[in-house]
Formats: C-alpha cells, sequence, structure tokens
C-alpha cells in the first residue's frame, strides 16, 4: 500500500456516527474518501462537505451524503492533503487548485486532519510552487507585482488555457524555492486586491498523519490542545 493510501485510510478511524465531515481534494484526500464510502456502505452515518467538484463528485459515485457548506453550523473533521508541511504545522496547499474552498471549509473545521506521505514533511516549505488564487479581472497586474519583486511567477495553465479554478479565479504559482516569513507573505498575499486565497496554511492543522514507508506517523499540534 502507499504512503498516501496508508495515511488517508488511517485518519478516516477518527470518524465516528453524527459526525459532518469535510472532504479534502487530491490523490491522498481521495483514499480517506474512498475509505468512508466503505464505512458509509457497512452502516457509517455522517454528512459530508466537498472541498471542490471533483471531491464531490467522486463522493457521491460512493453515495456519501452531501451538504452545502451553508447548511450547517460547523465541520466536526475535515481530512485534507497538502502539498508540503513543516515542523511548526504550517503548509502549502492548493497544488491541485482546491485551496480557496479548502481554506474556507478548515476555517469552520473543529478538527482539521492532514494525510501526508512522507516526502511533504520538511524542515523549510517553498520548494513547492505557492499558489495564488486571483481575479481574471485583474491577474496580469498582480502577475507583474511578484516578477517586479523577483518572486518567480508562473500563470497556471491547463491545455494551453490559463487553469480555472472552481470559482472561475487564476492560479498563479510562486516558484521561491524557501518560504521563511510565512506569516508576513501571508498577510502581505491577503492585502493586495484581487487576491482571492493563497495557498499558504499556517497552524491550521491539527493532526498531521504521514505514511511513512509501511506504516504510519501521527503528530499532534500541541499549540491547538
Ligand atoms: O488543491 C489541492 C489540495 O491542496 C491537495 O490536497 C494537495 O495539492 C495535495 O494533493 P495530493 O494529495 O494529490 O498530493
Amino acid at each position: 500500500m502507499s504512503e498516501k493510501q496508508l495515511a488517508g485510510e488511517k485518519a478516516v478511524e477518527f470518524i465516528q456516527d453524527g459526525m459532518i465531515v469535510g472532504l479534502g481534494t487530491g490523490s491522498t484526500a481521495d483514499f480517506a474518501t474512498r475509505k468512508i464510502g466503505e464505512r458509509i456502505h457497512n452502516g457509517l452515518n455522517i454528512k459530508a462537505v466537498a472541498t471542490s467538484t471533483a471531491t464531490a463528485q467522486l463522493a457521491t459515485a460512493l453515495n456519501i451524503p452531501i451538504v452545502d457548506l451553508n447548511e450547517v453550523d460547523k465541520i466536526d473533521v475535515t481530512i485534507d492533503g497538502a502539498d508540503e508541511v513543516d515542523v511548526t504545522y504550517t503548509g502549502i496547499k492548493g497544488g491541485g487548485g482546491a485551496l480557496f474552498f479548502e481554506k474556507m471549509v478548515a476555517s469552520i473545521s473543529q478538527k482539521n486532519i492532514w494525510v501526508v506521505d512522507a516526502s511533504k514533511y520538511v524542515e523549510q516549505i517553498g520548494k513547492f510552487p505557492l499558489p495564488v488564487e486571483v481575479s481574471p479581472f485583474v491577474y496580469a497586474h498582480i502577475y507583474n507585482q511578484f516578477q517586479d519583486k523577483g518572486m518567480k511567477p508562473q500563470m497556471r495553465k491547463q491545455q494551453k488555457k490559463y487553469y480555472l479554478t472552481d470559482s472561475g479565479n487564476y492560479i498563479i504559482d510562486l516558484h521561491l524555492n524557501t518560504i521563511k516569513e510565512s506569516k508576513e507573505m501571508a498577510s502581505w498575499l491577503n492585502a493586495i486586491p484581487g487576491v482571492i486565497t493563497h495557498g499558504l496554511f499556517i497552524n491550521t492543522v491539527d493532526l498531521l498523519v504521514i505514511g511513512n514507508g509501511s506504516t504510519t506517523r501521527i503528530m499532534e499540534n500541541q499549540r491547538h490542545k
């Protein structure tokens, strides 16, 4: 079994009957979603909120009842993937383009569990390009601003066109190589008009489930206790 599958399936052990569950996006989170589907088939009773159209489609195919984010007061547990996460539980998400919905779902979740393979647990984040979701109305100006600051921006593309998120926005990937001041970077990005959101998730995760060889390692964010 792959590390992604080990981590994804392990996290599902934290799901109990009656919960509202946030379903993440990406190949690792999909393993969790499939496992939840299996448990529903065996009698588990939950409702779920999806973080992307792709996840909603997978969940529906697995008979997982999907509800709208606005129909729930809170989410009990969300299981999501990440592209990189460091020892301070700061992470980069959005490699699959779902960062905006993922950030909103995470913000109303009482417990956030991230599932990653061992290669994503790093000393310093930033090797993975940082996704910034921007409005198509003003994207070129934001791109130029990043370019002028030497942030090595790249418009994300799909089949030669600009990649469109589920919300109809573009993504600019910043090839920074290393991000030391993540809080300052997050505040700066948040303040740019036309930036919808970015892939920096600071101190969001409560529990990190890392697929490690043939087993899993679970790490608890002590600052969330
Ligand atoms: O937008 C996508 C999400 O943030 C994913 O959770 C992240 O990119 C990790 O994806 P994967 O599990 O496929 O590596």
